[in-house]
């Protein structure tokens, strides 16, 4: 008798084939054939079979076809089945998945297939931070969780208004990469404590011997560079939820989101030339865009701290909610979301975006270059030990 893989049994699949595709039942798996050295088993891919029905989330259509196409490419070769016609959505994307595959071996095709589950399975059963991902945060600085349909990065240092340490920036790095690939839907940044971010942790800055700072100077501009990419390039909807103030890089980044909910106890702070900086995180050309030249000018080059009702207003913060209703509201709203088809939100973002991808990782490279002189600067050490020696303060 044959078997139905569970999520081909879905509904998006079921009934959908017909002629020489229908074989999407599938025999039961040969235990007793062995694969090559490295490939998985036809064991292995049994087990991935059954794994496949017992997923908490729906992978969404895209995956689903990616499972059928390995399926497909393990148990019968290459596709061989005619064409559908044009007007066949669904037999047409599966032909399509399958044939994509080209010659790719049986076995590699089974252990690609062992692989994609046993991500799923990972993912799907993961509602808080998965050990492995504990694992990658050095400490608990950041909290990732991921839980209906939403991935949320959590800065967690409040009694340091959750400054990005060196480590930080790396944790997040990491956590954006998983979010990218998670079965999640959407992705949110936010913060723990009164905070959303005072910005770099300026005892990044601590500590350095003099015959080393121009060193550090070039290696932080390079870790500056690939953090802000990693923003660029984020492919799923990421919201930032500013639950309060926000300074520096923190305020910068908002630019590369595609939402930003914002408590109206938040403000919004980049005092560049105050620490003897410059803009980062590709402001310099998506401000003046945004908002003007002039209120960009007001903000990147005088400082101006706005209310979340004047960044409103400037089209960097999407909407501003009552602290006290802050979280309530903001949460029912990215569930809703989170509910959506993912793939027809990733393309959404994609049609949005890509038009401008080349010119930001052009602006952040320039951006990066140019922070890296001005961290050697007289100005920006001044202003650094000031803040350091507790003298100064925003
Ligand atoms: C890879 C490198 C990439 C670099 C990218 C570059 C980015 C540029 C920027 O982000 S520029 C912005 C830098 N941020 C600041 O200049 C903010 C400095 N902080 C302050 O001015 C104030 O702390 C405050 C206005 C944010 C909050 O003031 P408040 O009086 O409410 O609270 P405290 O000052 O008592 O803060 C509590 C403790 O937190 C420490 N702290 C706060 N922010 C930072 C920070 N950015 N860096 C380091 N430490 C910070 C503060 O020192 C207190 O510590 P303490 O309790 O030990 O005294």
């Amino acid at each position: 008798m044959a078997r139905v893989v569970g999520l081909l049994a879905h509904r998006w699949f079921s009934g959908a084939f017909r002629g020489p595709l229908q074989v999407i039942r599938c025999p039961a798996p040969q235990l007793h054939v062995s694969g090559p050295a490295m490939a998985a088993s036809q064991e292995d891919f049994a087990k991935a079979m059954n794994q496949v029905k017992l997923l908490k989330e729906d992978p969404g259509n895209e995956v689903k076809l990616k499972l059928y196409a390995l399926y497909k490419q393990a148990t019968e070769g290459p596709c061989n089945a005619p064409k559908p016609g044009m007007l066949d959505f669904i037999l047409k994307a599966k032909w399509d998945a399958w044939n994509a595959l080209g010659n790719l071996p049986k076995e590699t095709a089974r252990q690609n297939y062992v692989d994609l589950v046993s991500s799923l399975s990972a993912s799907s059963c993961s509602q808080v931070t998965p050990a492995a991902d504990k694992k990658q945060a050095e400490s608990d600085s950041l909290v990732v969780t991921s839980e209906d349909g939403i991935t949320t990065i959590r800065l967690n240092r409040p009694a340091k208004k959750n400054a990005l340490t060196t480590q930080m920036y790396r944790d997040i790095m990491r956590a954006l990469e998983a979010a990218s690939e998670d079965s999640s839907r959407i992705t949110v940044l936010t913060g723990s404590g009164d905070y959303y971010c005072s910005g770099n942790d300026l005892t990044n800055f601590k500590d350095i011997p003099p015959d080393k700072v121009e060193e550090r100077a070039q290696s932080s501009a390079v870790l500056l560079r690939d953090f802000v990419d990693r923003f660029i390039d984020f492919p799923k909807p990421l919201i930032a939820v500013v639950n309060g103030p926000a300074v520096g890089i923190s305020v910068t980044l908002l630019g590369l989101f595609d939402v930003v909910y914002a408590s109206d106890r938040a403000t919004f702070h980049t005092p560049f030339s105050h620490l003897g900086q410059s803009p980062e995180g590709c402001s310099s050309y998506i401000f003046p865009k945004m908002m003007g030249p002039s209120k960009a000018a007001e903000m990147l080059i005088f400082g101006k701290k706005l209310t979340a009702r004047e960044a409103l207003a400037q089209g960097l913060v999407t909407a501003v909610f009552p602290d006290d209703t802050f979280q309530k509201e903001v949460w029912a709203r990215l569930k809703a979301y989170a509910k959506l088809p993912p793939n027809a939100m990733r393309i959404a973002k994609r049609l949005m975006r890509h038009q401008e991808k080349e010119k930001l990782h052009a602006v952040n490279a320039e951006e990066s270059r140019v922070l890296a002189e001005r961290w050697v600067s007289d100005e920006c050490i001044t202003a650094i030990v000031a803040f350091l020696s507790k003298k100064a303060k925003l």
